[in-house]
């Protein structure tokens, strides 16, 4: 939003006064929301209202059904990405649009998709990533193919920088009758202007009456989005922080393009790809059977998760009735297959953190990625956290 006159249209157009925030530049993260005037705790900040909320609800009035809410939402505002310095010509929600950022060409699926090397990044990391373009490729041939059908023109970069906007700035809103429907989300104007932390005063959204109730809304359009400030008082000129979710920093790396700096991150590794060539395909029967294969962490507490121990426990076995202590280990009824399995599996984690050490040296250098700091960052945290085991 580089016209500071954007903010007040969108005020006007939300028909709200005296709001106490408003986006400012930030160091790390474009832009963020800060306080203009002393807040008090737990103080409403704003209402938006449904009809200015964009989600299922509020476009499925204007679109043939046959999409999901990601894809709707991704088709709309692809339709009517605005042209900088031009707004965006959207009849319906043109002025919330034109505050979008005007493209995400530091994101790394972006990255990922103009050629940068995937074998630059943690291989669980690029896992992810990659898992990420291929909901994205799905949603644009579904996309697409929609398009096509109800004559639609739509070109790849735009729906690029639309499943992105969707991707990095939609929250949970109740708009189905299960909670757990993919389609629970919309995008809230003003609150999307707000960053990330991990830990202190953030804002919170207030439960819905729909929330509460436990179901579908009652109104057609939905609910209204209520934002409350932080539970304690926010001084003129602070900036104001939601927390997106207990999230590692492989996830807010891939899924929102950032990572979050050695002191505040929840530091983990994910050590599957070293660790399942140890298996004989019979032992990874066992584990999937068992519902243990993958999903193997370790963190800089220093931690070994169960699942990860579960599964090392399981490679060390050479007898039956070794094997059945096992069993008896993942259902609870003993705590150990012995001792020397103990000491069998502690040194797996040890040769693997060495091993994860040895391959973060090689990736002192990184260049393909135009978030390359945070791609050093990812390697970084990946030697702490093995170093902490060692
Ligand atoms: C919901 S938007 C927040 C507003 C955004 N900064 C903007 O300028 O429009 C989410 C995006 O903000 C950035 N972001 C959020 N929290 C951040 C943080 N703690 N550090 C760096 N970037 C952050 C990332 O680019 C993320 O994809």
């Amino acid at each position: 939003m580089d016209n500071s006159d954007s903010f007040s249209q969108l005020l006007d157009w939300l028909d709200l006064k005296g709001v106490a925030v408003e986006p400012r530049s930030t160091p790390s993260a474009a832009r963020g929301l800060f306080a203009v005037q002393r807040i008090p705790p737990s103080t409403v900040l704003f209402t938006v209202p449904a009809h200015r909320l964009l989600n299922c609800r509020t476009l499925a009035p204007h679109y043939p059904p046959g999409l999901d809410a990601v894809q709707l939402i991704a088709l709309h505002l692809s339709l009517y990405r605005p042209r900088y310095p031009e707004k965006s010509l959207d009849p319906l929600f043109g002025p919330y649009i034109t505050t979008l950022p005007q493209d995400f060409d530091t994101h790394p699926l972006t990255c990922l998709l103009r050629g940068a090397d995937i074998d630059e990044l943690p291989p669980s990391v690029g896992g992810a990533l990659e898992r990420l373009k291929s909901r994205y490729l799905r949603d644009k041939s579904t996309v697409e193919a929609y398009a096509e059908k109800h004559s639609l023109s739509l070109t790849c970069d735009d729906f690029l920088w639309a499943w992105l906007n969707v991707n990095t700035r939609c929250i949970f809103h109740r708009m189905k009758r299960e909670r757990g429907d993919a389609d629970n989300i919309t995008l809230c104007p003003i609150l999307d202007l707000a960053n990330h932390v991990v830990t202190g005063p953030c804002m919170t959204p207030r439960k819905t009456a729909t929330e509460i109730a436990n179901t579908a809304p009652i109104a057609r359009l939905g609910d209204a989005f209520t934002l409350l400030s932080p539970d304690t008082v926010t001084e003129p000129g602070t900036e104001l922080h939601l927390t997106y979710g207990a999230h590692s920093n492989r996830t807010l790396f891939v899924e929102y393009g950032f990572v979050i700096p050695a002191d505040g991150a929840r530091a983990e590794v994910d050590v599957q790809d070293l660790v399942e060539t140890l298996f004989s395909n019979d032992k990874k029967e066992i584990l999937e059977d068992a519902g243990y294969w993958g999903d193997w962490k370790l963190d800089a507490s220093p931690a070994v998760s169960y699942r990860l121990i579960t599964a090392l426990r399981l490679l060390h076995i050479d007898s039956d009735s070794d094997l059945k202590r096992w069993w008896d280990t993942v259902a609870g009824l003993v705590e150990t297959v012995s001792e020397a399995n103990e000491r069998a599996w502690k040194q797996t984690v040890n040769d693997t953190c060495s091993a994860v050490i040895t391959r973060a040296e090689k990736h002192r250098t990184v260049s393909g990625w135009a978030v390359n700091d945070a791609v050093r960052e990812l390697w970084a945290e990946e030697t702490r956290v093995c170093l902490s085991h060692l």
